[in-house]
């Protein structure tokens, strides 16, 4: 029998990329809600609670709006906002970083996927937290390069205007508040004892980005160099595959340039750990609209659905 699936948000950035990936899947109905009446809430909640899935694309408000909608207790919902991403009874949908994480997901009927940054931030402090190379208080800062399709699709149209503003062609940093709403769920899921200083920036490209940690040796766990860093990394995520950490030699250490596009298009996320003695940076590099949104959400319903992840995500 068919998955019954209906996203919440299909006419937006995430909800129409994960539209797409269905084209091939036979597995799959989709439920269509009609586009006139897509923020209609008797409409939405005809749709959510004859599903057996369904993913939330929304803003964070109209997310909350339709959980409160579900009376199925049957529907599993995954949301791709930040509106569930440290509530207690949901799992986070990043089932790389732990055995538990994994299992929750499976398991859970409520899994919220999570932030494009804290992705690639939580990808690197997670494991060397867990593995006990980067005290919890340690005062962790990070930097991250994002394409424009990151912000949703009002900022990709403006951003794709003829008349846009000059400004618009370079990188620019945003945040400076220090507010940004991915850093709730960066502490809580790494168990750092402070709110990371964070330091995005949104860039003249569509898709991909960057995220970088950069460390002083001498304060991490004793002994602690770039190999020993990379190897902790490559065993934490050694058999994933959407995950690879990079040898120490490879085209980035040879050219000197990270790109914040380099993976777009790809569902997976790669690691790189550059540096010498002294300071180290880790690097974490996707895509926004691949691992960092709509490919960790259907990753998260393949593992629901008891799929073999190592097929990948369009099956
Ligand atoms: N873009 C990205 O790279 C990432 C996005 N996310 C998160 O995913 C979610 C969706 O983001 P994104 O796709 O980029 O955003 P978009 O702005 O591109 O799309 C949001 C969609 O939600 C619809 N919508 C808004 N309010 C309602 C409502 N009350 N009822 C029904 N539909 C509604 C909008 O309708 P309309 O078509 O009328 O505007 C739009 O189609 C957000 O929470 C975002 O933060 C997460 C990770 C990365
Ligand atoms: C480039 C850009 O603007 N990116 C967005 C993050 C997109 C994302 O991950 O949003 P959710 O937390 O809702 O999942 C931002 O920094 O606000």
């Amino acid at each position: 029998m068919k998955t019954k699936v209906f996203i919440d948000g299909s006419a937006g950035t995430t909800g129409l990329r994960i539209d797409e990936r269905f084209a091939n899947r036979d597995d799959v109905e989709i439920l269509k809600i009609d586009p006139e009446k897509r923020k209609d809430v008797e409409e939405r909640k005809k749709m959510i609670n004859a599903s057996d899935i369904t993913f939330l694309c929304l803003p964070d408000a109209a997310s909350r709006e339709s959980v409160s909608l579900v009376e199925n207790d049957q529907v599993c919902i995954i949301d791709t906002s930040t509106a569930h991403r440290t509530e207690a009874g949901w799992a986070y949908g990043f089932p790389e970083l732990s055995k538990e994480h994994r299992e929750k997901i499976k398991t859970g009927k409520r899994i919220a996927v999570p932030g494009c940054h804290a992705t690639g931030f939580i990808s690197v402090v997670y494991p060397l937290v867990a593995n006990g190379i980067l005290p919890k208080d340690y005062p962790v800062s990070s930097f991250s390069l994002s394409g424009y399709s990151g912000a949703g699709k009002n900022t990709i149209a403006a951003y794709q205007s003829l008349d846009r503003p000059e400004a618009f062609s370079s990188g620019r940093e945003y945040a400076l508040t220090q507010q940004h709403k991915h850093l709730k769920e960066m502490k809580a899921i790494t168990g750092i004892d402070r709110l990371p200083l964070f330091s995005p920036i949104i860039d003249d490209y569509y898709s991909g980005m960057v995220v970088s940690v950069p460390l002083y040796t001498d304060m991490l766990k004793a002994g602690s160099t770039v190999e020993s860093v990379r190897d902790c990394l490559a065993k934490h995520y050694e058999g994933e595959p959407f995950i690879q950490v990079c040898p120490l030699d490879n085209e980035v250490s040879e050219s000197g340039f990270l790109p914040g596009n380099g993976l777009s298009g790809w569902d997976g996320l790669k690691i790189y750990v550059t540096g010498n003695e002294d300071r180290i940076v880790v690097s974490s590099q996707f895509d926004n609209l691949g691992k960092g949104a709509s490919g960790a959400a259907i990753q998260c319903m393949n593992i629901v659905l008891g799929y073999d992840e190592s097929k990948g995500l369009n099956l």
